[in-house]
């Protein structure tokens, strides 16, 4: 027989026998006299041997009651302990209390195919669990893609528990699990998953997204990273992002500094030709049949002629040349292109932010859309994301290289992330960056553009793109039609994690998908930068607000209408 792939260490305390198979194939009883050893959540293992290998076999412990204990009854009068009923009557209470553990397998890790595999096989009766070692849960829980080589120790053991996982490259360091003391077993999740397959960040209000995405962000931004982000902010909450730039830990060698910039809508503007006639149709105001027919009209002649820099005016004669010049549906559309399009600042003839100054390795871009209307925001998303998206299709399809080609191309990948993605993807299918955003989390791991989604309401989510966001992190969700949406397309999200959602605290999270090999519960590290999002202590801003009011001249003293010096009180009673 080998020796033990994951060899046991000394952190890995003893803490029950197996007494039963559960209820389920993968599920088995234990006994434990150790009430506080082993909590909900925990990761315990036992051995077996697989193909004349000794594995270790991880287990999570998914439910925990008493088995045994003192009887109730002496507990009955709340003035005496009910050691002391239990010494008076001569009752021994050393190790009375015992504990039955239900238990789920998630497997042994396996270096070959890089992540566990279930053993299909209980352990018997009476074998011994212990804890599972920090160190090994710190490699196998998150889905680092250790084999065997990486494994392998001076002794030409495979443990992968020996495998320095800060050491690797590309991993976004997280938090640490919940159930284990503070920093022993850190989760690290490797950037490259989610940056590909999608994420989403789904919790109620208050709980702890925008922090969490601010701390995956920091993570991206770091020297031996120097990701692209691309950052949708409906309410300005990342407006302290840009301390970054002071802080030592954000600094290469090389003296790399992350660049972070903001656009606010003075800047932010959409060339009107960059439009699709869906985006027009979008912001006007219920058009008919036919107006939506001759609108087409105009705009495909519009887009087949050499401007890239034409109005609502161009457009307009482009229609009465195809169409009688007093064809009513032709002037219907008028009055509204002009109304939403030529008098919204937000378009424009010309002026169009370049992808190069909008996007680059190192620079997280925040485009603050507090100002803006739901409509224009959702426009801008459309408008930017449909034209980063082609330009990566460009690059990845070498369209560089072809002398015709005179559109624009981004040769790195993106990461783009939607605070509200509600807004921007919702399930009632009203908004016209609903399209583009379905076809980049389908399709953007082809060409290297990924999407981060955080919302406080996943119910209102187009349940095509959330069930694209590979790697999940849920934190605390009370409504029951959040829980359930998240059930729904939330692959790994598994009965004993959808438990847990409603017992969170803020900064507590289940990690799970793609970049993770099983589920865990973690709790999120502190930021580095400060937060930007807190809540408004309302009972301090009223103290103030009143007391400045306080200090104000009265309403009756500044209120003069001009009568001398007089007040205006006086002046409305008739008086002096
Ligand atoms: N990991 C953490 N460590 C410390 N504090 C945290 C952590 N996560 C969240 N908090 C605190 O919890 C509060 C709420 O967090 P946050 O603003 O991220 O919530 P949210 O879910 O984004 O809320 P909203 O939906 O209102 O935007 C913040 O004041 C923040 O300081």
């Amino acid at each position: 027989m080998s020796p033990p792939q994951n060899s046991t260490s000394a952190d890995e305390a003893l803490v029950g026998t197996v007494a039963a198979p559960g209820d389920g194939p993968n599920e088995f009883f234990i006994v434990t006299p150790d009430e506080q050893a082993v909590k909900t959540g925990e990761f315990i293992t036992y051995s077996i041997t697989v193909e004349g290998t000794a594995q270790d076999v991880l287990a999570r412990v998914t439910n925990r009651e008493q088995a045994r204990g003192l009887p109730e009854t002496f507990m009955a009068d709340p003035s005496i302990a009910p050691e002391t009923v239990a010494g008076t009557l001569g009752v021994p209470t050393d190790d009375i209390d015992l504990y039955r553990l239900e238990a789920t397998v998630i497997g042994f890790y396996d270096t070959q195919m890089q992540t566990f595999s279930n053993p299909r096989q209980l352990p018997r009766p009476g074998t011994q669990l212990r804890t599972a070692s920090d160190a090994l849960l710190e490699a196998v829980l998150p889905n680092l893609g250790i084999g065997r080589e990486d494994a392998l120790t001076n002794t030409g053991e495979v443990d992968v528990s020996s495998v320095d996982v800060t050491e690797r490259n590309g991993l976004a360091h997280m938090g640490w699990l919940l159930n284990r003391e503070t920093n022993a077993v850190n989760v690290h999740v490797p950037i490259d998953e989610f940056a590909a397959t999608h994420l989403a960040i789904l919790a109620s209000t208050g709980s702890g997204k925008s922090y969490t995405a601010g701390v995956l962000m920091e993570e991206m931004m770091m020297p031996d990273i120097r990701a692209s982000l691309l950052v949708f902010d409906p309410h300005g909450e990342y407006d302290t992002l840009s301390e970054m730039r002071g802080e030592e830990v954000f600094e290469g060698e090389d003296g790399y500094r992350p660049e972070v910039q903001y656009f606010n809508p003075e800047n932010l503007r959409i060339r009107i030709s960059e439009l699709s006639v869906d985006d027009v149709m979008a912001v006007l105001d219920d058009p008919s049949d036919r107006m939506q027919e001759r609108l087409a009209g105009g705009w495909r002649a519009m887009q087949q002629s050499d401007s890239r820099t034409w109005g609502v005016n161009e457009l307009m004669d482009a229609m009465r040349d195809r169409y009688d010049d007093d064809d009513a549906s032709v002037g219907a559309l008028e009055w509204r292109l002009r109304r939403s399009i030529q008098r919204n600042d937000l378009f424009t003839r010309d002026a169009n932010v370049a992808l190069n100054e909008l996007v680059a390795p190192g620079r997280c871009t925040v485009l603050q859309m507090d100002t803006l209307g739901r409509r224009d925001q959702q426009m801008i998303a459309t408008v930017l994301l449909r034209r980063l998206y082609e330009a990566r299709l460009a690059a990845v399809r070498q369209r560089g290289d072809d002398p015709d080609y005179d559109g624009e191309i981004i040769d790195f990948p993106l990461f783009s992330l939607f605070e509200e993605g509600h807004r921007f993807a919702p399930a009632t299918g009203d908004a016209p960056s609903l399209g583009i955003m379905r076809t980049i989390t389908s399709e953007g791991r082809k060409f290297g553009f990924g999407l981060g989604i955080i919302s406080q309401r996943p119910s209102k989510i187009d349940q095509d793109v959330l069930s694209q966001c590979g790697t999940q992190v849920t934190m605390k969700i009370q409504n029951p039609t959040d829980q359930d949406a998240i059930k729904n397309s939330v692959e790994a999200a598994g009965e004993d994690v959808l438990r847990e959602l409603p017992g969170l605290t803020p900064g507590q999270a289940v990690v799970s998908g793609d970049s993770m090999n099983t589920p865990v519960l973690i709790q999120v590290r502190n930021r580095h930068t400060e937060h930007g999002a807190g809540s408004i202590p309302s009972t301090e801003k009223w103290r103030t607000a009143h007391q400045q009011l306080q200090q104000q001249p009265t309403r009756s003293e500044t209120a003069d209408m001009g009568g001398g010096e007089s007040s205006g009180e006086e002046d409305l009673l008739g008086g002096k």
